[in-house]
């Protein structure tokens, strides 16, 4: 693996072919087991999936240096952010044998629309929106039940707020009102230094991973968290930069600011569209945080909470302990799942 710091986007080009020699690589399981059996390999030690390419990997060390493994032939479905149990081999590099169970796992749709893991271990997912373009409250809504569908944590993240009025405007009494339901807010700006104070605090001793609709600044974000990543930024051309990358896999990335380990992103295109997927019409339900206290107390057992007599979901929003427009929304994204 070439030694010189790649752009996230070169990078993921990197990855691709090295999924395809990732295939051949299996070919070494069969020879690995051998090896193993024969005693070739050192002890056992913990590391992290940092990418993976087919039954190539590349899983970060104690040190935090990248160690090029492949899977013991018996393992599979390894995933960027998986904690393995990997052994060294000759010329540096490894072989995986064992994966620790997983805290969490973030599922994206593959070709065929069937869920597959893309990411393990995630503590938190930021779901950005900024000032400008102004989200829809139905939008952020949608990534919380997403987000609350993984059992992952959802933080808010609202950037440009250089471009927020004096007062907050309308989007400080929407925020108040998450803050109020329990969600961590964060504000952050790229036009200044001090913009991304609070986002470090937030990120730090955590894996994260960013999402959120185009154009509130995930990438100026990402750009100065990993300010040694950001090569591509004139170096690549916009066309590559739109680029279809959507199927190539996700990367670890270590954020280190003055010698200390901050904290950890995942990130792929496809993580970034993460929350616009299919959900079940339970998962909205569960998604919605303040209706869980009134769930069970309808009247009929199979209560949709539209028109039926005594349903606590209806009377919760009439005493005012839900809100109308988180109602609303809820309602409106049941109907897209209809649609
Ligand atoms: N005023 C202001 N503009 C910002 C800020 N952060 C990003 N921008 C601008 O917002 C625009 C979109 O930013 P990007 O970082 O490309 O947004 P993105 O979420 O990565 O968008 P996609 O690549 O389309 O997914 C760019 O023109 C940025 O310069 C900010 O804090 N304040
Ligand atoms: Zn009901």
């Amino acid at each position: 693996m070439s030694k010189r710091k790649l752009s996230r986007q070169q990078q993921w080009r990197v990855d691709k072919v090295q999924a395809e020699r990732a295939s051949r690589a299996e070919k070494r399981d069969v020879r690995d087991a051998e090896k193993l059996a024969a005693g070739e390999y050192g002890a056992e030690q913990p590391g992290r999936v940092m990418a993976h390419f087919g039954r190539t990997l590349e899983v970060r060390n104690t040190e935090g240096s990248p160690v090029r493994c492949h899977l013991r032939a018996n393992l599979e479905g390894m995933v960027t952010g998986d904690r393995v149990i990997w052994r060294a081999g000759q010329e540096g590099s490894g072989v995986v044998v064992a994966r620790e169970e997983r805290d969490s796992v973030l599922k994206r749709p593959d070709a065929r629309g069937q869920l597959k893991p893309v990411a393990a271990n995630i503590d938190q997912i930021l779901i950005v929106f900024a000032v400008e373009p102004a989200p829809h409250p139905n939008l952020i809504d949608r990534y919380l039940v997403a987000a609350e569908a993984t059992g992952i944590a959802p933080v808010l993240v609202l950037n440009k707020i250089d471009l927020l009025p004096e007062d907050g405007g309308e989007l400080g009494k929407l925020l108040e009102r998450y803050r109020a339901l329990g969600y961590p807010v964060v504000r952050t700006t790229t036009a200044n230094e001090e913009g991304l104070t609070p986002l470090r605090q937030q990120l730090e001793g955590r894996t994260s991973v960013f999402v959120g609709q185009s154009g509130v600044g995930k990438s100026s974000l990402i750009d100065l968290l990993l300010p040694d990543e950001s090569l591509r930024i004139g170096a690549l051309s916009e066309d590559s930069r739109k680029g279809t990358h959507t199927t190539t896999t996700a990367r670890l990335y270590t954020m280190n600011r003055d010698e200390v380990t901050d904290g950890e992103l995942i990130d792929s295109p496809g993580i970034r569209e993460f929350g616009l997927v299919h959900l079940t019409e339970q998962e909205v339900t569960d998604g919605f945080i303040e209706f869980r206290p009134f769930i069970g107390y309808c009247r009929f057992r199979d209560c949709r909470h539209r028109e039926e007599p005594g349903c606590a979901l209806l009377e919760a929003v009439e005493t005012g302990k839900i809100h109308p427009e988180r109602f609303a929304s809820y309602r409106r994204i049941l109907d897209s799942l209809d649609a």
